[in-house]
């Protein structure tokens, strides 16, 4: 079973930290064991120490840098050593400034792939400064956008600090989310307080499900001898427990293992404009009469040689796209 991944993210001071100690006591009281990742820009560790007096916590830190920049490379070997501790979910709290797609990106990590989900993008505003933003960072146009982007690919959006606002101002941010993002739900609150519902219903204790599956698979294997109606509704029940509820998800294409060009493999990233936030893969390519490392960021394409030697495929990771559009634009792709 895949461990959900919840990304909190939104920028600085809107309620990211209040919401994870929401998150770490209901969890708690849910039986279940958490892991947690944040990732600071300052040397001084403030949040972490908080969420260590309240929850102690298992805790992974990345400090002094962005998971975006700086912290990139880490970011898979801290995810890494919080999975050693087998939590029955991971929350991750990102710097302010920080994207949350890189997240899903880190996620396809070959030593993560298999073990984690993105479950929810979780982004907070402060009710009382976000309609302010692009104005006051005017000459910044790269944190705009991502501060836009935090908006754009999340899942839920928390309206947070509402007690410092009036009505008008938050029926303006209303209309602001719903121009960039229409699929979120969204919620309005004071110091973080909402229904944690969505967030949290779906994950389960690893050791009861373990322990519940061993069980159904037991009955199954006494009352039919054989691949049965218990196996089928166990493995519907974890298929079910397993699905990717963030709009942002990561797609494995196996590539055939004939060579095709680089044009080819651009033209089909091309098909998907928006949606597609990021792609990379190792490919056979015609021109090159080998292997190559394909990344594909901000509608570029870049091709590097590589050592793998491995079978080719392709990682993408898209905001509501589709596996068998995909696969199927995919193999008409390399006719
Ligand atoms: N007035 C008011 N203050 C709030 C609310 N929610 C949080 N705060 C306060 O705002 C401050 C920042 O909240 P945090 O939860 O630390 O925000 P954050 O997003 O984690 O901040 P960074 O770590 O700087 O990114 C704290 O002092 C909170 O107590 C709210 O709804 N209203």
């Amino acid at each position: 079973m895949r461990i959900p991944v919840i990304v909190l993210s939104g920028f600085l001071g809107s309620g990211k930290t209040t919401l994870l100690l929401r998150l770490l006591e209901e969890s708690k009281r849910r039986g279940l064991q958490h892991g947690i990742l944040m990732n600071e820009l300052g040397k001084q560790d403030v949040d972490g120490l908080i969420v260590d007096e309240h929850s102690g916590a298992v805790l992974e830190k990345l400090l002094d840098g962005c998971v975006c920049y700086s912290k990139k490379s880490e970011l898979g070997g801290s995810l890494k050593m919080l999975l050693n501790r087998k939590p029955d979910v991971i929350f991750i709290e990102l710097t302010g400034v920080a994207n949350p797609e890189e997240i899903a990106d880190a996620l396809t990590e070959p030593r993560l792939i298999g073990h984690l989900r993105l479950k929810q993008i979780i982004t907070l505003l402060d009710a009382e400064h976000v309609l302010d933003y692009n104005s006051i960072f005017a000459s910044d146009k790269q944190l705009v956008q991502t501060l836009r982007r935090q908006i754009e690919v999340a899942d839920m959006i928390v309206v947070n600090k509402t007690d410092l606002v009036r009505m008008g101002h938050i029926l303006k941010i209303k209309a602001m989310i719903h121009k960039h993002n229409d699929r979120a739900i969204v919620s309005f609150t004071k110091h973080s307080y909402l229904d944690l519902s969505p967030v949290l219903d779906g994950v389960e204790q690893i050791e009861i499900t373990k322990q519940a599956t061993f069980k159904r698979l037991q009955m199954a294997k006494v009352s039919t001898g054989g691949r049965s109606e218990e196996k089928q509704k166990d493995s519907h029940h974890h298929h079910e427990n397993e699905r990717s509820f963030s709009r942002v998800q990561t797609f494995t294409l196996p590539c055939s293992s004939t060579h095709i060009t680089k044009k080819q493999v651009e033209q089909f990233l091309s098909l998907w404009g928006n949606s597609l936030l990021r792609a990379k893969g190792y490919i056979l390519i015609s021109e090159a009469g080998k292997m190559l490392l394909m990344q594909h960021a901000g509608r570029r394409t870049y091709w590097e040689p590589t050592f793998y030697s491995g079978e080719p495929y392709i990682v993408l990771i898209g905001i509501e796209m589709n596996e068998e559009s995909l696969q199927s634009a995919w193999n008409s792709s390399m006719k």
